[in-house]
């Protein structure tokens, strides 16, 4: 675990108080190594999101250490934790906060720009092409499908090069080619390098990733390395089974 950018330590997280508390990680030691590609996994309920929230400082632990890009989370104050994020750390969510007033291009260069750095055009034209957005470099989210306006988050995501890529479900809401090109570049991250952690409940996105990791009620029971989606999906309907 000495090359992990990313590196969880007996993290703990409860939501709640008394009888209607929920234990969402209940000791998680993890370190994902620099250059993988990671998929997180378990049933609904396991503690995916918190994991990646904890993981990428956008939540605290109760207990434990996250250390990211580095650096320990432990102790940051809010504006160190937004710098750090903002230069090193990419995500793709659901919600895909793009800015309504700004251009697709302009979406899509804006975290490179906030970061200092001049944008690579070249590069974000590749990224843009990826996701099947050249024609609308122009328009705006709302002149975009629902789908679309996920892959100009994706866009944006890559666009920055970060040390660390956190994805939630980033292929939820697309067609199967664009979903295929978008791990395709989550896995091009990684060989390039930088370390991509990727919460999905489906196994052939996860069959893309160099290692499964799944969770049950908080805690990490098993790992596949170079899963295959039918051993994916046999080893998620075992932990069904077992969820409370
Ligand atoms: N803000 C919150 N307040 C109270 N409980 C929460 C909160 N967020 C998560 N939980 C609880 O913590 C547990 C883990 O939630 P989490 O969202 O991390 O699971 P998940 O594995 O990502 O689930 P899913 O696959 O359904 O998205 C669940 O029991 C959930 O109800």
């Amino acid at each position: 675990m000495t090359n992990s950018p990313v590196r969880l330590e007996a993290v703990r997280k409860t939501y709640g108080r008394g009888d209607s508390a929920v234990t969402a990680l209940d000791g998680v030691t993890f370190g994902f190594p620099a250059g993988s590609f990671t998929a997180v996994m378990g049933p609904s309920g396991s503690g995916k999101s918190t994991l990646l929230h904890c993981a990428a400082g956008l939540d605290q632990p109760d207990s434990g250490t996250v250390t990211l890009a580095g650096t320990p989370l432990t102790g940051l104050g809010e504006t160190e934790l937004t710098v750090l994020r903002r230069d090193r750390v990419a995500f793709v969510f659901q919600s895909f906060n793009l800015m309504p007033a700004l251009t697709v291009w302009e979406n899509v260069t804006l975290p490179t720009i906030l970061a200092g750095r001049a944008p690579d055009d070249a590069w974000v034209a590749r990224v843009l092409d990826r996701v099947g957005l050249t024609d609308r470099t122009k328009h705006r989210p709302g002149e975009l499908s629902g789908g679309q306006q996920q892959r100009v988050a994706v866009a944006r995501a890559l666009a920055v090069r970060p040390a660390v890529t956190f994805a939630d479900e980033p292929t939820g809401a697309l067609d199967t080619q664009t979903a295929l090109e978008v791990l395709a570049l989550l896995r091009e991250l990684a060989e390039a390098g930088q370390t991509v952690v990727m919460v999905t409940h489906d196994p052939v996105a996860a069959s893309h990733a160099d290692s499964a990791l799944f969770l049950v009620d908080g805690r990490i029971v098993s790992e596949v390395d170079r899963p295959r989606a039918d051993a994916v999906a046999a080893e998620l309907a075992g932990l069904t089974g077992r969820a409370r």
